[in-house]
């Protein structure tokens, strides 16, 4: 059964929802599944902006058939050619041979690469490039790496719609809500938002930035991201996030206590570390095992707090591996301009802490480590008592508190 829903007149949502798939991109949770968003334009011409991924063809399919009710489709714009939104094209053109797919260069290597038969189909275009279907202009902007290098956006110049391709989306399933003013979106979507901007996009801050230069150059009325709602009001709140997400700029003034422990005994620092924060009055502390929290997640708290303190066992004269893993996504990831403090731990040869912070000066960008460490030797004792005091009223100072 057809399941369609109409985001302004002319134009309809024909995307659809997966709650089956455990794990986007093969890396990242996805518990609250994921929505693949593409949108028809019934004009003089017919008009479809991007496709699904393979899971919910069917779906897609059927939501096609019935709003072009027997017309045949005459443009398929591909603003984004990553699978999870092009593995659909060959089904496309299998079923409406006529259609002309109007997209990038980079994006038409894409499509040859992964085997689609497109030849005598493509209508490439450039930045600023327009074209007319009826009422509707649609006018082009290429938005390299975000996320891939052959993306682009397509606004509607005639009623605002921004098709802002992986740009504004998150994961989570739409389950028959569309826009932001359908859901709490503060309450119910930001943290995944969160996850997905910072893990998906979050390598790609510069470029993010030129896309929302061009933005502003736009009167949009209408987001239709790729994932996710579509935004119709409230523009200042996604464009806020997604400017501070962009310039590494953290969002909420807190601490983010990642800790990597096999016996307890770091955990139980990391324990104390947090009571005498929130005793001291900070307001957000959050505390993460990262032996069992899925590395994305603590990627979104990494971009979201101002303050992170790691705690890791030494492991073989090494960081912990899994914390070793975190400082390697934060890295590929291009997190910047945090304020990092460090609690080493070691029953022998504690190495760990040196380690983190040899990481963090040469390898990350603006990490600024604080001089005042916690260096435990198997456990915390009453030597370390004074030590972590002292660590406490650093971070209170870096926090200006
Ligand atoms: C496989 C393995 C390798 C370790 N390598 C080191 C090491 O190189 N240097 C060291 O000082 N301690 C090493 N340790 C000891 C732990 O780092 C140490 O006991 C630590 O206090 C454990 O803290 P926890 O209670 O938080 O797990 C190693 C432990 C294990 C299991």
């Amino acid at each position: 059964m057809y399941c369609v829903r109409k985001v302004v007149d002319d134009l309809y949502w024909v995307g659809g929802n997966d709650h089956r798939l455990a794990l986007f991109e093969n890396i990242h949770p996805i518990p609250r599944g994921v929505s693949y968003n593409s949108y028809l334009l019934l004009d003089e011409k017919t008009v479809l902006f991007d496709t699904v991924d393979w899971e919910i063809c069917r779906q897609f399919i059927e939501n096609i058939e019935h709003l072009l009710d027997g017309r045949d489709l005459d443009y398929l714009i591909i603003n984004h050619m990553e699978p999870d939104h092009g593995a659909s094209i060959e089904e496309i053109l299998l079923r409406y041979p006529n259609v002309t797919i109007i997209s990038t260069e980079k994006s038409f290597l894409l499509m040859r690469q992964f085997g689609f038969s497109i030849d005598g189909h493509i209508d490439e275009v450039k930045e600023g490039d327009t074209r007319t279907f009826g009422k509707h202009t649609i006018t082009f902007v290429e938005a390299p790496m975000v996320h891939w290098p052959e993306a682009m956006v397509s606004f509607d110049v005639t009623n605002g719609v921004l098709f802002s391709a992986d740009a504004f989306g998150s994961f989570g399933a739409l389950d028959g809500k569309l826009f932001n003013d359908e859901v709490n979106f503060d309450r119910d979507w930001l943290d995944d938002a969160r996850r997905y901007y910072t893990n998906i996009v979050g390598k790609y801050g510069p470029h993010v930035q030129a896309l929302l230069k061009k933005a502003k150059t736009l009167d949009i009325k209408v987001i239709c991201p790729l994932h996710g709602p579509l935004w119709r009001n409230d523009f200042a709140y996604l464009l806020n996030k997604y400017d501070q997400w962009s310039r590494y700029e953290p969002e909420e003034k807190g601490v983010m206590i990642a800790y990597a422990s096999m016996y307890g005994n770091t955990e139980s620092a990391a324990q104390v570390l947090a009571a005498k924060l929130v005793e001291k009055g900070v307001k957000n502390v959050v505390v993460h095992d990262v032996s069992n929290t899925h590395v994305s997640y603590l990627i979104a708290d990494a971009f979201k707090y101002s303050h992170m303190v790691l705690a890791s066992v030494t492991y073989n004269l090494g960081i912990y591996p899994i914390m070793h893993d975190f400082l390697m996504h934060m890295k590929a990831l291009n997190l910047q301009k945090r304020t990092i403090g460090l609690i080493e731990n070691g029953s022998w040869a504690p190495k760990s802490g040196a380690l983190m912070k040899r990481f963090l000066d040469e390898e990350m960008k603006q990490m600024s480590v604080l001089n005042s460490e916690v260096a435990m030797v198997s456990t915390l004792n009453d030597n370390n008592k004074s030590e972590m005091d002292t660590f406490v009223d650093s971070i209170l100072d870096s926090m200006d508190m």
